[in-house]
């Protein structure tokens, strides 16, 4: 019972943590969470505190999976930095616990975890709800996210042309020359998505970047930025004239800028289309809201455990 909290580091769960093992477990758990009769999963919306001095939130989400008898919750904390700032905006640790005592059984970086559950969902939102024929993918925002995005992206999907598009145009160019394929720069958001079949916004601006009149129609968006209440990356007229799909019904409710403000309705969780129970309509222009979920967070960090674990 007295078992040893492991720690463990950046590096080590990067190892353990692969889409293909990732993907089926998130689409799993974020099914289960979207059936209204299930008792399974227990996930309330993220709670977050201003960090007032130092332009950031301090976010808590716990989760508990009964099927798989896993309770975890990570604490990230998130900062508004400087576009010049060497920081990250991001910094996440993750807590496994021993469900039956309440002892920690794992501390673990999130760094990657973040990265790689967030890309597979959008992923799995793509596979779900892009256009049949999806020749060219656009990326907006070449941060840390833009990174796990491309790689996910391009292993699973066969695109003609990805482009990509940033605040500044040396970001995107870095990124360009850092990921493995080609890659066609933009330095307007509005020429980078002209035609575009999947556009996915990976931001940090609480101001529309993407906008219904530039957006091909029956194109997919995922949104993954402005996860607060008055942070926006998407103009009135694409969320009201797209088909709104979420990880969450009530974090969407709460939390993003985008439904709020606009007043859109939510058609359906990401889980419900996965369940069955509500349609993908892949000849109309969808929009994936994500904003994130502590059950990703935590069959991620079950998996990286349980492979840590036989490795030893
Ligand atoms: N939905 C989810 O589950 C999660 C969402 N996020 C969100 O994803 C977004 C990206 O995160 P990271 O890549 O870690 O951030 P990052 O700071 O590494 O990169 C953000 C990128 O956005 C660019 N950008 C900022 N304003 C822009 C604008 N107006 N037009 C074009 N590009 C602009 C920046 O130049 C930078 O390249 C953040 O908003 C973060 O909160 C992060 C983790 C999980
Ligand atoms: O789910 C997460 O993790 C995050 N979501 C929104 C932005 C910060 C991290």
């Amino acid at each position: 019972m007295a078992e040893q909290t492991v720690f463990l580091s950046d590096d080590v769960v990067a190892r353990f943590l692969r889409y293909d093992d990732l993907i089926p477990r998130l689409e799993e758990v974020m099914g289960k969470f979207s059936q209204s009769d299930s008792s399974d999963v227990v996930q309330p919306v993220r709670s977050a505190i201003p960090i007032h001095n130092h332009n950031g939130f301090l976010g808590m989400m716990p989760a508990y999976i009964a099927y798989d008898d896993t309770l975890c919750m990570k604490v990230l904390a998130y900062y508004s930095r400087k576009e010049n700032s060497s920081l990250p905006s991001l910094k996440a640790t993750v807590l496994l616990f021993n469900p039956e005592y309440g002892t920690i059984t794992a501390i673990m970086d999130g760094t990657d975890i973040t990265l790689k559950r967030t890309a597979a969902v959008s992923a799995i939102s793509a596979k779900l709800l892009m256009p049949a024929q999806s020749d060219v993918l656009c990326i907006i925002g070449c941060g840390d996210q833009a990174v796990s995005h491309y790689e996910i992206f391009t292993q699973l999907f066969s695109f003609k042309e990805v482009r990509v598009c940033s605040r500044r145009l040396e970001t995107a160019e870095r990124f360009a020359a850092g990921v493995p394929g080609p890659v066609k720069v933009f330095s307007s958001a509005k020429e980078a998505v002209h035609g575009a079949d999947i556009i996915i916004t990976l931001t940090t601006s609480s101001e529309p970047v993407l906008f219904g009149e530039w957006v091909k129609p029956g194109a997919h968006v995922a949104a993954v930025g402005a996860c607060r209440p008055d942070w926006r990356e998407l103009d009135d007229v694409l969320i009201r004239d797209a088909v709104i799909y979420v990880d969450s019904r009530d974090g969407a409710a709460l939390e993003s800028g985008d439904i709020i403000l606009s007043g859109a309705e939510v058609f359906a969780e990401l889980g419900e289309v996965l369940n069955g129970t509500r349609p993908a309509f892949r000849n109309k222009t969808t929009v994936f809201k994500s904003l994130g979920m502590g059950i990703q967070d935590a069959v991620s960090a079950k998996l990286v455990f349980d492979k840590w674990k036989s490795s030893q």
